[in-house]
């Protein structure tokens, strides 16, 4: 079991944020902009979602990794720490994902 956690991945995308662009993919997405990057996220998510159709466990893995480090760019350029995502998570944990969506439903 790897102890590399979505934090370590944060704290990564954090400092190279702030490298030079042309010696750090971060920093080039980075100093792109928001709507490059969020972009190439839609980008990684339609290539996860290609791997999943096919059933390609092997590049389902690869994409999911992409997907979720340039999430983690995304949350980054938004200024959004990845602690207040995981309180969303854990604020959900307390209803069923069908009752919360039963929930939204107009009457
Ligand atoms: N986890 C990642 C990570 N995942 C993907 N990528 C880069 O994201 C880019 C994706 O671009 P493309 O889609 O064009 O490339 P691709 O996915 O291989 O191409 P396709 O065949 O899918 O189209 C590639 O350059 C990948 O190297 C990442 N770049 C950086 N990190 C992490 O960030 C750290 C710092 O990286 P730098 O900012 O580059 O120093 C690294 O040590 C890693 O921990």
């Amino acid at each position: 079991m790897t102890e590399f956690t979505l934090t370590d991945l944060e704290s990564i995308v954090a400092r190279r944020a702030t490298a030079r662009p042309d010696e750090s993919w971060t920093a080039k997405l980075v100093a792109g902009g928001q709507q490059k990057a969020a972009k190439k996220l839609g980008e990684e998510a339609v290539e996860t979602v290609i791997a999943a159709i096919k059933d390609d466990r092997e590049n389902l893995v690869y994409e999911s990794a992409d997907l979720l480090y340039h999430l983690m760019v995304v949350l980054k350029i938004a200024d959004i720490p990845l602690e207040a995502v995981m309180q969303e998570l854990q604020r959900r944990t307390a209803q069923t994902g069908l009752s919360e969506k039963a929930s939204r439903q107009d009457p």
